[in-house]
Protein backbone atom coordinates (compact mmCIF):
# COMPACT_ATOMS: atom_id res chain seq x y z
CA UNK A 1 0.00 0.00 0.00
CA UNK A 2 1.38 3.19 -1.45
CA UNK A 3 2.08 5.81 1.59
CA UNK A 4 0.76 9.29 1.12
CA UNK A 5 1.25 10.64 5.12
CA UNK A 6 4.57 11.99 4.59
CA UNK A 7 2.64 14.48 1.58
CA UNK A 8 0.11 15.42 3.96
CA UNK A 9 2.83 17.00 6.60
CA UNK A 10 4.29 18.85 3.54
CA UNK A 11 4.60 22.34 3.76
CA UNK A 12 2.15 24.25 2.25
CA UNK A 13 2.17 27.88 0.89
CA UNK A 14 -1.20 29.62 0.90
CA UNK A 15 -1.71 32.81 -0.51
CA UNK A 16 -4.58 35.10 1.50
CA UNK A 17 -6.45 38.10 -0.73
CA UNK A 18 -8.43 39.90 1.56
CA UNK A 19 -11.51 41.78 0.60
CA UNK A 20 -10.29 45.43 0.48
CA UNK A 21 -10.59 49.14 -1.31
CA UNK A 22 -9.51 47.97 -4.21
CA UNK A 23 -11.49 44.70 -4.76
CA UNK A 24 -13.24 45.56 -7.07
CA UNK A 25 -10.21 46.49 -9.48
CA UNK A 26 -9.98 43.65 -12.50
CA UNK A 27 -7.65 45.69 -14.62
CA UNK A 28 -7.82 49.13 -16.70
CA UNK A 29 -10.51 48.46 -18.39
CA UNK A 30 -9.26 49.19 -21.95
CA UNK A 31 -10.19 48.40 -25.34
CA UNK A 32 -8.26 46.56 -27.97
CA UNK A 33 -7.19 49.76 -28.60
CA UNK A 34 -5.71 50.31 -25.46
CA UNK A 35 -8.68 53.32 -25.17
CA UNK A 36 -10.41 53.58 -21.74
CA UNK A 37 -14.19 52.34 -21.69
CA UNK A 38 -15.92 54.24 -19.67
CA UNK A 39 -17.03 51.61 -17.09
CA UNK A 40 -15.16 48.08 -17.37
CA UNK A 41 -12.84 45.76 -14.95
CA UNK A 42 -14.02 47.82 -11.84
CA UNK A 43 -12.63 51.24 -13.29
CA UNK A 44 -15.09 54.29 -13.95
CA UNK A 45 -14.14 57.39 -15.44
CA UNK A 46 -10.51 58.71 -15.07
CA UNK A 47 -10.18 58.40 -18.71
CA UNK A 48 -6.85 60.29 -19.87
CA UNK A 49 -5.15 58.71 -16.70
CA UNK A 50 -6.40 54.95 -17.76
CA UNK A 51 -4.89 55.92 -21.08
CA UNK A 52 -1.63 56.83 -19.93
CA UNK A 53 -1.70 53.62 -17.57
CA UNK A 54 -2.02 51.83 -20.89
CA UNK A 55 0.95 53.18 -22.55
CA UNK A 56 2.67 52.06 -19.02
CA UNK A 57 1.33 48.70 -19.59
CA UNK A 58 2.68 48.52 -23.07
CA UNK A 59 6.18 49.21 -21.80
CA UNK A 60 5.84 46.94 -19.52
CA UNK A 61 4.83 44.12 -22.22
CA UNK A 62 7.47 44.83 -24.12
CA UNK A 63 9.94 45.02 -21.82
CA UNK A 64 11.42 48.48 -22.33
CA UNK A 65 10.40 49.78 -18.94
CA UNK A 66 12.61 47.20 -16.85
CA UNK A 67 14.70 48.32 -13.84
CA UNK A 68 12.70 51.66 -13.72
CA UNK A 69 10.00 53.30 -11.81
CA UNK A 70 7.24 55.50 -12.29
CA UNK A 71 6.18 57.65 -9.97
CA UNK A 72 2.03 58.71 -10.26
CA UNK A 73 1.34 62.06 -8.92
CA UNK A 74 -2.03 63.64 -7.32
CA UNK A 75 -4.59 64.11 -5.22
CA UNK A 76 -4.98 61.79 -1.92
CA UNK A 77 -8.22 59.28 -2.89
CA UNK A 78 -7.97 60.18 -6.66
CA UNK A 79 -6.87 56.74 -7.92
CA UNK A 80 -3.21 56.74 -7.66
CA UNK A 81 -2.71 53.31 -6.15
CA UNK A 82 -6.48 51.56 -8.10
CA UNK A 83 -3.70 52.74 -11.38
CA UNK A 84 -1.25 51.01 -10.35
CA UNK A 85 -3.47 48.09 -9.21
CA UNK A 86 -5.04 48.18 -12.72
CA UNK A 87 -1.62 47.69 -14.18
CA UNK A 88 -0.75 44.27 -12.22
CA UNK A 89 -4.33 42.83 -12.97
CA UNK A 90 -3.67 43.26 -16.51
CA UNK A 91 -0.40 41.94 -16.25
CA UNK A 92 -2.02 38.66 -15.26
CA UNK A 93 -3.26 36.95 -12.26
CA UNK A 94 -0.04 36.00 -11.16
CA UNK A 95 1.73 39.09 -11.44
CA UNK A 96 2.66 40.09 -7.40
CA UNK A 97 1.13 43.82 -6.38
CA UNK A 98 2.30 44.66 -2.83
CA UNK A 99 1.27 47.88 -1.69
CA UNK A 100 2.71 49.88 1.72
CA UNK A 101 1.17 52.80 3.79
CA UNK A 102 3.53 55.06 4.67
CA UNK A 103 1.90 54.86 8.32
CA UNK A 104 2.42 51.20 8.71
CA UNK A 105 6.34 52.06 8.34
CA UNK A 106 6.12 54.16 11.72
CA UNK A 107 3.71 51.04 13.44
CA UNK A 108 5.99 48.31 12.53
CA UNK A 109 8.02 46.67 14.94
CA UNK A 110 10.18 45.77 11.75
CA UNK A 111 12.67 48.28 11.23
CA UNK A 112 12.04 50.89 8.39
CA UNK A 113 14.88 49.15 6.12
CA UNK A 114 13.30 45.76 6.51
CA UNK A 115 9.73 46.63 6.13
CA UNK A 116 10.86 48.52 2.48
CA UNK A 117 12.97 45.42 1.48
CA UNK A 118 9.92 42.95 2.45
CA UNK A 119 7.91 44.65 0.31
CA UNK A 120 10.16 45.16 -2.66
CA UNK A 121 10.37 41.27 -2.17
CA UNK A 122 6.81 40.95 -2.12
CA UNK A 123 6.09 42.61 -5.49
CA UNK A 124 8.85 40.52 -7.26
CA UNK A 125 7.51 37.15 -8.67
CA UNK A 126 9.36 34.62 -10.10
CA UNK A 127 8.78 31.68 -12.15
CA UNK A 128 10.45 28.13 -11.12
CA UNK A 129 10.20 25.43 -13.82
CA UNK A 130 10.71 21.96 -11.94
CA UNK A 131 9.55 18.46 -13.03
CA UNK A 132 7.59 16.96 -10.18
CA UNK A 133 6.17 13.78 -8.86
CA UNK A 134 2.79 13.77 -9.70
CA UNK A 135 -0.19 10.77 -9.12
CA UNK A 136 -3.06 11.26 -11.11
CA UNK A 137 -5.85 8.74 -11.65
CA UNK A 138 -9.55 8.78 -11.47
CA UNK A 139 -11.19 8.34 -7.85
CA UNK A 140 -12.50 4.87 -7.25
CA UNK A 141 -13.63 5.45 -3.38
CA UNK A 142 -12.28 7.91 -0.64
CA UNK A 143 -12.84 6.78 3.09
CA UNK A 144 -12.57 8.54 6.30
CA UNK A 145 -12.01 6.36 9.50
CA UNK A 146 -13.32 8.50 12.18
CA UNK A 147 -15.41 10.96 10.03
CA UNK A 148 -15.89 13.82 13.00
CA UNK A 149 -19.63 14.37 12.45
CA UNK A 150 -22.32 11.65 12.84
CA UNK A 151 -24.13 12.19 9.41
CA UNK A 152 -20.90 10.63 7.76
CA UNK A 153 -20.62 8.01 9.80
CA UNK A 154 -19.73 5.14 8.45
CA UNK A 155 -17.36 6.02 6.14
CA UNK A 156 -18.02 8.34 2.80
CA UNK A 157 -17.35 8.31 -0.77
CA UNK A 158 -16.43 12.11 -1.25
CA UNK A 159 -13.48 14.01 1.70
CA UNK A 160 -15.08 15.55 4.14
CA UNK A 161 -14.84 19.71 3.36
CA UNK A 162 -13.95 22.56 6.20
CA UNK A 163 -14.33 20.12 9.51
CA UNK A 164 -11.28 19.71 11.25
CA UNK A 165 -9.69 16.55 10.27
CA UNK A 166 -6.28 16.72 12.21
CA UNK A 167 -5.63 13.22 13.33
CA UNK A 168 -7.76 11.37 10.74
CA UNK A 169 -6.85 8.79 8.56
CA UNK A 170 -8.19 7.41 5.60
CA UNK A 171 -7.80 5.46 2.24
CA UNK A 172 -8.10 7.12 -1.47
CA UNK A 173 -7.83 4.47 -3.98
CA UNK A 174 -7.03 5.34 -7.43
CA UNK A 175 -6.89 4.17 -10.62
CA UNK A 176 -5.92 4.40 -14.40
CA UNK A 177 -6.89 2.43 -17.33
CA UNK A 178 -4.05 0.06 -16.67
CA UNK A 179 -3.92 0.37 -12.47
CA UNK A 180 -5.12 0.73 -9.07
CA UNK A 181 -3.66 1.65 -5.93
CA UNK A 182 -4.72 2.50 -2.44
CA UNK A 183 -2.92 4.97 -0.96
CA UNK A 184 -2.74 6.14 3.02
CA UNK A 185 -4.25 9.04 4.14
CA UNK A 186 -3.26 11.50 6.66
CA UNK A 187 -5.14 14.36 8.06
CA UNK A 188 -3.82 17.12 6.02
CA UNK A 189 -4.50 15.57 2.86
CA UNK A 190 -8.27 13.95 3.59
CA UNK A 191 -8.59 18.40 4.39
CA UNK A 192 -6.83 19.47 0.96
CA UNK A 193 -8.73 16.71 -0.82
CA UNK A 194 -11.99 18.15 1.00
CA UNK A 195 -11.61 21.55 0.48
CA UNK A 196 -11.47 20.24 -3.58
CA UNK A 197 -14.77 18.47 -2.76
CA UNK A 198 -13.25 15.39 -4.65
CA UNK A 199 -15.52 12.63 -4.76
CA UNK A 200 -15.70 9.43 -6.75
CA UNK A 201 -15.74 9.64 -10.38
CA UNK A 202 -13.01 12.58 -10.21
CA UNK A 203 -10.24 12.90 -11.80
CA UNK A 204 -7.46 14.35 -9.95
CA UNK A 205 -3.51 15.00 -9.55
CA UNK A 206 -1.83 15.08 -6.50
CA UNK A 207 1.53 16.82 -6.30
CA UNK A 208 3.75 14.80 -3.65
CA UNK A 209 6.26 17.41 -2.64
CA UNK A 210 3.68 19.95 -2.03
CA UNK A 211 0.52 17.85 -1.05
CA UNK A 212 -1.37 20.13 -3.71
CA UNK A 213 -4.36 18.30 -5.28
CA UNK A 214 -5.72 19.96 -8.32
CA UNK A 215 -9.20 18.45 -9.46
CA UNK A 216 -8.73 18.18 -13.26
CA UNK A 217 -12.47 16.95 -14.27
CA UNK A 218 -15.36 14.29 -13.83
CA UNK A 219 -14.11 10.78 -15.52
CA UNK A 220 -15.87 10.95 -18.74
CA UNK A 221 -16.91 7.08 -17.98
CA UNK A 222 -18.90 8.02 -14.80
CA UNK A 223 -20.80 11.04 -16.97
CA UNK A 224 -24.09 9.08 -16.61
CA UNK A 225 -24.13 8.33 -13.12
CA UNK A 226 -25.56 11.77 -12.75
CA UNK A 227 -29.01 13.12 -14.85
CA UNK A 228 -27.77 16.48 -14.57
CA UNK A 229 -24.93 18.13 -14.07
CA UNK A 230 -23.19 21.77 -13.22
CA UNK A 231 -22.52 23.80 -16.32
CA UNK A 232 -18.84 23.92 -15.32
CA UNK A 233 -18.46 20.65 -14.85
CA UNK A 234 -15.50 19.59 -17.17
CA UNK A 235 -15.41 15.82 -18.18
CA UNK A 236 -11.95 14.37 -18.91
CA UNK A 237 -10.79 10.54 -19.88
CA UNK A 238 -9.44 8.52 -17.12
CA UNK A 239 -5.72 8.62 -17.66
CA UNK A 240 -3.89 5.36 -18.76
CA UNK A 241 -0.32 4.07 -17.82
CA UNK A 242 1.12 4.62 -14.23
CA UNK A 243 -0.39 6.47 -11.48
CA UNK A 244 2.66 8.01 -10.88
CA UNK A 245 4.90 10.19 -13.86
CA UNK A 246 7.12 13.38 -13.74
CA UNK A 247 5.83 16.03 -15.25
CA UNK A 248 6.66 19.92 -16.11
CA UNK A 249 5.45 22.11 -13.98
CA UNK A 250 5.38 26.02 -13.39
CA UNK A 251 5.47 27.82 -9.70
CA UNK A 252 4.78 31.40 -9.28
CA UNK A 253 5.99 32.40 -6.06
CA UNK A 254 7.12 36.21 -5.16
CA UNK A 255 10.92 36.12 -3.71
CA UNK A 256 9.02 37.12 -0.10
CA UNK A 257 7.35 33.59 -0.50
CA UNK A 258 10.73 31.74 -1.08
CA UNK A 259 12.04 33.89 1.95
CA UNK A 260 9.27 32.61 4.39
CA UNK A 261 9.80 28.63 2.49
CA UNK A 262 13.37 28.83 3.61
CA UNK A 263 12.88 30.55 7.19
CA UNK A 264 10.48 27.95 7.79
CA UNK A 265 13.00 25.37 7.15
CA UNK A 266 15.54 26.77 9.27
CA UNK A 267 13.26 28.02 12.02
CA UNK A 268 12.61 26.49 15.47
CA UNK A 269 8.62 26.48 15.21
N1 LIG B 1 -11.27 55.13 -11.68
C1 LIG B 1 -11.68 54.44 -10.63
N2 LIG B 1 -12.64 53.52 -10.75
C2 LIG B 1 -13.08 52.82 -9.70
N3 LIG B 1 -12.60 52.96 -8.45
C3 LIG B 1 -11.63 53.86 -8.25
C4 LIG B 1 -11.12 54.63 -9.33
N4 LIG B 1 -10.17 55.47 -8.84
C5 LIG B 1 -10.09 55.20 -7.53
N5 LIG B 1 -10.97 54.24 -7.17
C6 LIG B 1 -11.18 53.72 -5.81
O1 LIG B 1 -11.25 54.84 -4.95
C7 LIG B 1 -10.57 54.58 -3.74
C8 LIG B 1 -9.43 55.58 -3.53
O2 LIG B 1 -8.48 55.44 -4.57
P1 LIG B 1 -6.92 55.19 -4.34
O3 LIG B 1 -6.66 54.60 -2.99
O4 LIG B 1 -6.40 54.45 -5.52
O5 LIG B 1 -6.40 56.69 -4.35
P2 LIG B 1 -4.92 57.20 -4.11
O6 LIG B 1 -4.74 58.32 -5.08
O7 LIG B 1 -3.94 56.08 -4.21
O8 LIG B 1 -5.04 57.72 -2.63
P3 LIG B 1 -3.86 58.16 -1.62
O9 LIG B 1 -3.15 59.32 -2.23
O10 LIG B 1 -4.61 58.54 -0.40
O11 LIG B 1 -3.00 56.94 -1.45
C9 LIG B 1 -10.09 53.15 -3.81
O12 LIG B 1 -11.07 52.30 -3.24
C10 LIG B 1 -10.00 52.90 -5.32
O13 LIG B 1 -10.12 51.52 -5.62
Amino acid sequence: MAELKRLSESRDLTRIERIGAHSHIRGLGLDSSMEARDASEGMVGQLPARRGAGLILQLIRQGKIAGRAVLIAGQPGTGKTALAMGIAKSLGAETPFASVAASELFSLDLSKTEALTQAFRRAIGVRIKEEAEIIEGEVVEISVDRPLSASSAGGSSGAPSGATTVGKSGRLTLKTTDMETVYELGGKMIEALGKEKVQSGDVIALDKASGKVTKLGRSIGRSRDYDAVGPHTKFVKCPDGELQKRKEVVHCVTLHEIDVINSRGSGTD
